[in-house]
């Protein structure tokens, strides 16, 4: 809702447009005089003024000027005479935001105030974004500065915020970023990755509990909820809560309460809640597999991160960037790279996103040993052999056309495809680490619970 200030001394048409800025959910008051119009403007709290040029003290827009240099720089409407030409482009070069001329339909008066609240809603973001810190955080690309624009949006709120994406396209990333910029951010960023959490030990991993709460119970803990008190709860994998859970956690999101295993009382925690998923929580809740109550908490707001094959220009500044980070990592002095290697990198279609891409890095960064520069044969096989087939055959690519139905293209269902993805990296990691799990670990980005869950899931595990 804005706040809009009508200045003209004519009492009818203030009452008019004040109605009709109210049927379109704003909040109007209105002045008929410019000194009384100016020392509302003073007093602060207007986002756009709609100013009559004549008036009873003077011309409007001699007080354009002090009345755009108000608290909350507000955006100005000049209202001008049927009759007066030169009004017009008085206005545009006195830098008004926009002019109406007297007299004009409701509809004509009132169009030019929605553009003016879209561009300052834009203007504040941009001014937030700038503000925000965003160490990391790689991409410029129009669908990816949309998503920056909703984490300054959800920095600044306390709302639920629910990061839809494939794997690996940062929802992590954005979770820690718009805890790091939130008033909250003195306290604990706490990660429950739903999709492993023991079936047995959910309840005292969420909850707590008392000492001698069960057998092997032999400390009192505290659980994930009450070590997010004053700080931000991050659900990663949220669709892949059982439906006892989902039951579970929508009671503490109502309430902000909980019990304890073997508590008498119930404890309270003051968390923001964060909530990141791969899945189609709309589908899942129309097929009755997602609680529809716990989805319309979970997404107060939400950020839909591009598939990096959608954000083709942030290819190469993804890599620079990492490229950086992992030499430093690895103590390797800066490397280059040759225009085939990142013409490579940006044909190929990147099913597994950011950290596909990460990881490819890695891995060329070890092939390449101690050479200065990266070339395409550096790249992990696999990769180059997509890449190969796709010009050889391009129907045969990964989908960089994901707009177009994957049984036309021959393509497996999704779910296949991303589980074959995820077997393949992981064969990978493992080869490149030679079994070395703390570096999987930290190659992967994964969690070492999560990395596990996936060994077991897909069959890689370790029978020893
Ligand atoms: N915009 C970005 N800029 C720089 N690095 C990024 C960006 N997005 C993702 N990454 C990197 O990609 C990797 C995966 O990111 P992250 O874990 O946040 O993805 P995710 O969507 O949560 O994945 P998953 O669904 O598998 O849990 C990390 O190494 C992260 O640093």
């Amino acid at each position: 809702m804005a706040h809009v200030l009508i200045i003209d001394d004519d009492q009818m048409f203030c009452e008019m447009l004040a109605h009709k800025v109210e049927l379109l959910g704003h909040q109007a008051a209105f002045a008929h005089s410019l000194a009384q119009g100016l020392a509302l403007c003073q007093a602060g709290g207007y986002d756009v003024i709609y100013l009559d040029v004549r008036m009873p003290d003077g011309n409007g827009l001699e007080w354009l000027g002090r009345i755009q240099a108000s608290p909350g720089r507000p955006e100005v409407i000049i209202m001008t005479g049927a009759g007066d030409p030169d009004g017009a482009e008085l206005a545009i070069k006195s830098g008004a935001w926009d002019y109406v001329k007297k007299p004009s339909s409701m509809q004509a008066t009132t169009l030019p105030l929605a553009r003016a609240l879209q561009y300052r809603q834009e203007k504040a973001a941009a001014g937030q974004r700038r503000a925000l810190r965003l160490e990391g955080i790689v991409g410029a690309d129009p669908a990816f500065a949309a998503c920056l624009d909703k984490l300054a949006q959800a920095a600044g709120s306390e709302a639920a915020v629910l990061i839809c994406g494939e794997t690996g396209t940062g929802k992590e990333l954005f979770a820690r970023a718009i805890h790091e910029n939130s008033a909250r951010h003195g306290g604990s960023f706490v990660v429950v990755d739903c999709s492993v959490l023991p079936q047995n030990l959910v309840e005292s991993i969420l909850f707590g509990h008392e000492k001698g709460a069960f057998t092997g119970a032999s400390e009192a803990r505290r659980g994930l909820i009450a070590q997010a008190n004053g700080g931000t709860l991050f659900l990663d994998e949220v669709g892949e809560l059982s439906p006892a859970l989902q039951r579970s956690f929508l009671r503490v999101l109502q309430e902000r309460r909980f019990r304890p295993l073997g508590a008498a009382r119930e404890s309270s925690s003051d968390f923001r809640l964060l909530a990141a998923t791969n899945r189609d929580l709309e589908a899942m809740a129309a097929g009755g597999a997602f609680r529809e109550d716990l989805l319309f908490r979970l997404r107060t707001l939400v950020i839909d991160l591009p598939p990096l094959r959608r954000r083709g220009k942030d290819i190469a500044s993804l890599v620079s960037h990492h490229l950086e980070l992992l030499c430093r990592r690895y103590g390797q002095g800066a490397k280059g790279f040759s225009p085939e290697f990142m013409a490579a990198l940006t044909a190929h279609a990147w099913p597994g996103n950011v950290r596909e891409l990460v990881s490819a890095l890695e891995q060329a960064l070890a092939a390449a040993g101690p050479a200065p520069t990266l070339h395409v044969h550096h790249l992990p096989q696999k990769l180059r052999i997509a890449l190969a087939r796709a010009s050889a055959h391009p129907l045969e690519a990964a989908p960089r056309q994901p707009e177009e139905p994957a049984q036309a293209m021959g393509l497996p269902p999704l779910k296949q495809y991303r589980q074959a993805m995820d077997r393949q990296y992981l064969q990978e990691l493992l080869r490149v680490c030679q079994g070395d799990m703390g570096r999987a670990v930290a190659v992967s980005g994964l969690s070492r619970s999560r990395l596990y869950a996936l060994l077991k899931q897909l069959g890689l595990a370790r029978q020893d």
